[in-house]
């Protein structure tokens, strides 16, 4: 089917970060249309699933700095559309005392007046119970941080963009781009044509950028996402304010673990290795490996004594990594009506609503609301081919 209507603008994939984006161009009378390539709601990329953590606790001011206007943007959407998309648990990060990571961690929320509570050795288990610190290990707790619903959030946030009059196309995988100051997206089931174009591929991002002739530094892994089983129901859960968890970076592989209160699976404490294995995100399934779970078995017996050490559930989800794991925000080189958002590096759920808006403000052309220095290709220097 081929469409002779022109649109503002079109943005290729409704994930969390398309699906924002769209979002944000109807809400600035932008007429919009969102194609997808499978069928939605679907659990091939990266923001599937029940839940994600929401927190201010970064070790660089530029995250936690945005999640001011974020926390906001996120409870603007609950009202908006009725629905509860965030819960507070609070996140407990933990790491060597006296390590660069954690006390970027502790030094960034105390610099930007985060609520936190520093926990010790000694008041630890009162306020955390059922959970062993580590020797040497420092511990806070960054208050308001908790859980997003991220299946109903995009739901949500999809549905509030029909209600302004956007459109989506599921099921049209896109083939082809033809850049120009109107832009034609070729599909599965049509062309289409737009002022402007946002990309948000998520794991395919480098497959869609080749049509336009760059390539940037990412790598896609498959993430085993294990849930462990509460030996006693209820001693982990969400409802009694178990926090969210994160252990600070370290040289140590038992440290990139990071873990979610028992919620969406009743029993299931959510605990990953926030490391997966090279895919490609058309066969994620090939890639069998689950080195990472005997890491995250060691990890739950010693620190998790009310879980059984083996996981219940084992389900997938996929990031999409930048060598310094910042986001990639910025237009094409030569098309300037070309914008792309990718490499959200396995953290960048609770950035959507702010994501949308950034996209949303580089595809009209205006000066973004934030500093994107951290986030521009040229950090890559030598690393972006660029076929132009
Ligand atoms: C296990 C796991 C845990 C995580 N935990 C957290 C967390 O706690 N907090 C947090 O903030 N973040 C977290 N993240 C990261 C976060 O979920 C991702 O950063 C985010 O979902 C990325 O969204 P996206 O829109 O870029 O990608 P995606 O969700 O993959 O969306 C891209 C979309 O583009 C579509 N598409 C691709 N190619 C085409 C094409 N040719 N035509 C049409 N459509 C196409 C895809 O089908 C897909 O729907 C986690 C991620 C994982 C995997
Ligand atoms: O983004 C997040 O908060 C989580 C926890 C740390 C690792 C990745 N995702």
């Amino acid at each position: 089917m081929s469409s002779e209507v022109e649109y503002d603008c079109i943005v290729i994939g409704a994930g969390v970060q398309g699906s924002f984006t769209a979002y944000q161009l109807a809400k600035r009378n932008k007429k919009t249309l969102l194609l997808e390539q499978f069928v939605l709601p679907h659990t091939r990329g990266s923001s599937h699933g029940q839940t994600r953590i929401i927190r201010k606790a970064y070790e660089q001011d530029f995250y936690t700095q945005m999640m001011d206007e974020c926390y906001k943007l996120w409870s603007q959407l609950e009202r908006e559309a009725g629905v509860t998309l965030y819960r507070q648990t609070g996140l407990l990060v933990m790491g060597p005392e006296h390590s660069d990571s954690y006390l970027l961690y502790k030094n960034t929320m105390e610099r930007n007046n985060v609520p936190m509570v520093i926990l010790t050795p000694e008041n630890f288990s009162q306020h955390i119970p059922n959970v062993i610190l580590a020797e040497g290990d420092g511990a806070l707790v960054d208050i308001n941080a908790g859980v997003l619903y991220a299946d109903r959030a995009l739901k949500t946030v999809q549905g509030q963009f029909q209600k302004l009059g956007g459109v989506i196309r599921d099921k049209e995988k896109v083939t082809d781009i033809t850049p120009g100051p109107v832009v034609t997206v070729s599909t599965s089931a049509g062309v289409y044509r737009a002022k402007s174009l946002v990309i948000t591929a998520g794991p395919w991002a480098n497959k869609l950028l080749a049509h336009i002739g760059l390539q940037l530094p990412l790598e896609v892994q498959k993430i085993n996402v294990c849930y462990w089983e509460e030996k006693v129901p209820g001693t982990y859960d969400m409802k009694k304010r178990f926090p969210c968890f994160l252990l600070t970076e370290g040289e140590e592989s038992d440290r990139h673990i990071y873990g979610l209160p028992s919620n969406e699976y009743p029993g299931l404490v959510k605990i990953c290795y926030h490391i997966g294995s090279e895919t490609d995100p058309d066969h994620r399934d090939k890639q069998t490996d689950r080195s990472d779970i005997g890491i995250l078995q060691r990890f739950v017996a010693r620190c998790f004594p009310g879980l059984i050490p083996e996981p219940a559930v084992v389900e997938s989800c996929m990031y999409t990594l930048t060598p310094d794991s910042h986001f990639v925000l910025d237009c094409h080189p030569a098309y300037s009506n070309i914008v792309f958002g990718a490499g959200f590096s396995g953290h960048g759920f609770k950035f959507g609503p702010i994501i949308g808006k950034l996209l949303c403000e580089l595809s009209l052309g205006e000066v973004p609301s934030y500093d994107l220095s951290p986030f521009r290709i040229r950090r890559f220097q030598g690393n972006t081919k660029s076929a132009l």
